[in-house]
């Protein structure tokens, strides 16, 4: 029944048609979409990676998988995964899912949308998984020890994402990623890395989605992971906002996400790689957060009074490895945000979202660093916390950051704040990062890292 209609240099006969039906709608719609990571610029057009018939567009509801190049001025174009619905009408319960109605090629008259809305489709790509089906050049695998039930009810998480997300009958979630790359992908990488470890804080990935790359180089592109959903849990940042709000203290939980932060740095480097980072290594990273600072100033000109302070976050750094100072780096979370941790009921966190600063080139997301990159990202999202608050919170972040410091200590034998040039070139990095973040994307909250570039740009700044 399914089968992939074509490849990208592939002789399918139905795909171009398909693609010139859907190619106005999608340079219209693909550029609204939250996850759509080329914003700015237009969409001039695009290119089939693949295309997989899932369910006939002959039939009363077509469901195609693909995975196109969006086309834009100066960029080779990023590669995006989309479950495309067909129907002859929508329905009003899909009406937010609606790409558009197709007026030329093999569709025409045909109503196209994001079949992640539908149930259907949903259930199909689950019902995949379950059998480890092939289709096509699609792949689903599995962890053979956990149970999928099928008929589990789907659906679609509406939250702000970077990806999108189906929840199945509050037993599992699934992520699609959404802008793709061959490659070995962190987000299935760690958490299953972590699983062989034994490592409760991170939910064990249950199946995952992949593809073969289309330069037959032998790399896959990793689609999409399912793993069990944490029911009932209320993540970092929602509670964090909600204790502020009443005024109560969030220093247990800190301390608790300290502890289990710890944890899962304790697992990942058992399970992975670690290196000494000696003067050769710390050169080139240092070297690397002095190029963001500087683009980040090129970018967001509120940014630029500050650099040639901020740059000496990095350049102290340099200093202590010139000295002779080393450190021990790991495969690291690579962009921990309160966001990032999940509470279960019983009171356990969890981590999620093991992908890395969605920014970054793939490859960079994957080399060791010094474990505090993830301290120093859970400090910054404490102090945004604090911002966000209408109710005025004095040492609140303070407060969290020392309880979070010691949880963590307490888990693994070092304190993140007795090595403060590192700790400080890490804060400053990310909220070098998060400047770039919000300008581009809630340019409304630019002034909460704004602030935090103050403060770490003063000379006695922790
Ligand atoms: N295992 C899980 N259990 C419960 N909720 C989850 C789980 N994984 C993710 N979520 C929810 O889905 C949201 C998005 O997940 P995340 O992995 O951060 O996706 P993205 O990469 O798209 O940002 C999280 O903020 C959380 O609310
Ligand atoms: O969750 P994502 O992987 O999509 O991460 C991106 O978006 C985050 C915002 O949703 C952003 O995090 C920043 O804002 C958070 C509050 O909304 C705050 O807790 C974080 O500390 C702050 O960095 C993240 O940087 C970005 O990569």
């Amino acid at each position: 029944m399914a089968k992939t209609v074509t490849r990208s240099g592939g002789s399918g006969t139905i795909s171009p048609g398909l693609l010139a039906s859907l190619d106005p709608l999608l340079r219209e719609w693909l550029p609204r979409q939250r996850w759509f990571a080329g914003k700015g610029r237009p969409v001039t057009g695009f290119s089939l990676v693949a295309a997989t018939e899932l369910l006939p567009a002959g039939t009363r509801l077509g469901v195609y998988h693909l995975v196109l190049r969006a086309h834009q001025p100066d960029t080779p174009g990023d590669r995006y995964q989309l479950l495309i619905g067909v129907r002859e009408t929508l329905p009003p319960r899909l009406a937010p899912a609606l790409i558009g109605h197709v007026t030329h090629g093999p569709l025409t008259g045909r109503t196209v949308y994001d079949a992640l809305y539908d149930t259907r489709p949903a259930e199909l790509l689950l019902e995949a998984l379950r059998s480890r089906a092939r289709i096509g050049a699609l792949r689903c695998a599995r962890d053979p020890a956990q149970e999928i039930r099928s008929g589990l009810v789907p659906r679609l998480m509406t939250a702000e994402q970077s990806n999108s997300s189906v929840v199945y009958g509050d037993t599992f979630i699934l992520k699609l990623f959404r802008r793709v790359a061959p490659g070995i992908n962190p987000d299935l990488e760690l958490p299953l890395a972590l699983a062989r470890e034994g490592c409760p804080r991170v939910p064990a990935p249950t199946a995952w989605l992949e593809m073969d790359a289309e330069d037959g180089a032998g790399e896959s592109y990793v689609l999409g992971v399912l793993q069990p959903y944490v029911q009932g849990a209320t993540d970092g940042w929602e509670l964090a906002l909600r204790e502020l709000a009443k005024g109560e203290d969030f220093g247990a939980e800190a301390r608790a996400l300290g502890r289990a932060t710890a944890e899962v740095h304790g697992a990942l480097a058992r399970a992975l790689p670690t290196v000494t980072l000696g003067p050769d290594r710390i050169q080139p990273m240092v070297e690397g957060m002095v190029v963001r600072l500087e683009a980040a100033a090129q970018a967001v000109p509120a940014l630029r009074p500050y650099a040639p302070a901020l740059r000496t976050a990095f350049t102290a750094l340099a200093d202590l490895a010139a000295e002779g100072q080393t450190w021990t780096a790991q495969r690291v979370h690579g962009d921990l945000h309160l966001g990032q941790c999940l509470r279960a009921p019983s009171g356990q966190w969890s981590l999620i979202d093991f992908e890395g600063e969605p920014a970054r080139p793939p490859a960079e997301r994957r080399m060791p660093q010094p474990a505090v990159r993830d301290v120093a990202g859970m400090l910054r999202s404490f102090d945004y916390a604090a911002h966000s608050c209408e109710r005025p919170a004095p040492g609140w972040a303070h407060a969290c950051r020392s309880a979070y410091c010691s949880g963590y200590a307490e888990a693994a034998g070092r304190d993140p704040r007795t090595d403060p040039v590192l700790l400080r070139a890490f804060e400053t990095d990310k909220a070098v990062y998060e400047v770039v973040y919000e300008a581009r994307h809630r340019p409304d909250w630019l002034p909460v890292p704004l602030s935090a570039v103050e403060r770490l740009a003063a000379p006695e700044a922790p």
